[in-house]
């Protein structure tokens, strides 16, 4: 059976990557991998800091999709991909990249999966994490500082200029796309557990095969 590939789309904030976690860590990287939209940010080496703080993250021209759309086509049909590493703090890709190993439930996580219908259609399960603005420019405020290397102001001048009007734009709208709907986001311990039930329902069967 092919690896079944689940989306997990959201604002950024909304705690997108707390539930990609807890399912990876439920389910156990041997059965299970995460390919992340923001590492596929295209490389920016060519502009110069001060220039790259002026793009637009939260537009989907901010992404290389073809490479993204690429890999997931690779993991789905059975063969590993070299990811690229990002770092948020100098805007730009690493030199190093990720091998990505094909596994029964690859989870992809990002804020612009479903406006996309190229990746749209590879998805076999597509959950959109929904929280509200004002938890999520608050939880953004707090990991940008501490783990993104920003200033309170680039974080409220960002979300005012860019974020927010994209997020209404692209992300919003591509929730009427989702199977499913968690609400607040990593913490709800019932929504996830739910997914759970039916990755291990998903993972029996492909034993059975
Ligand atoms: N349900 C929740 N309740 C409280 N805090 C949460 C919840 N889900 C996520 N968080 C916290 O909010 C922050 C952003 O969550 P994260 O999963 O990184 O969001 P995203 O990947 O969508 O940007 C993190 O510090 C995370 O620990
Ligand atoms: N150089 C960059 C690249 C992206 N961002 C922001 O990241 C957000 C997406 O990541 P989440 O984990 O929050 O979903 C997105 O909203 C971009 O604005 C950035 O600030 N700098």
């Amino acid at each position: 059976m092919k690896p079944i590939l689940i989306g997990i789309c959201g604002g950024s904030g909304s705690g997108k990557s707390t539930v990609t976690e807890q399912l990876l860590k439920n389910t156990g990287d041997a059965r299970c991998t995460v390919i992340r939209q923001d590492n596929y940010y295209k490389d920016q080496s060519h502009l110069s800091p001060e220039e790259r703080v002026k793009t637009n993250y939260d537009h989907p021209f901010a992404f290389d999709n073809d490479l993204f759309i690429e890999h997931l086509m690779a993991l789905k049909s059975g063969k590993s991909v070299d990811m690229p590493e990002y770092d948020f703090s100098v805007h730009n890709r690493k030199k190093e990249t990720i091998r990505l190993e094909p596994k029964d439930i690859i989870l992809i996580e990002g804020i612009l999966l479903f406006s996309e219908p190229r990746v749209l259609d590879l998805l076999d399960m597509k959950i959109f994490v929904d929280t509200d603005s004002d938890v999520r420019i608050l939880r953004r405020i707090k990991r940008d500082m501490k783990e993104r290397a920003r200033s309170l102001d680039s974080v409220i001048d960002q979300y005012m200029a860019t974020v927010r009007p994209a997020h209404l734009q692209f992300v919003e709208p591509s929730k009427r796309y989702a199977d499913i709907i968690v609400p607040e986001g990593g913490h709800n311990k019932v929504a996830v557990d739910l997914i759970q039930t039916k990755l291990n329902h998903i993972l029996a069967e492909i034993e059975k095969a």
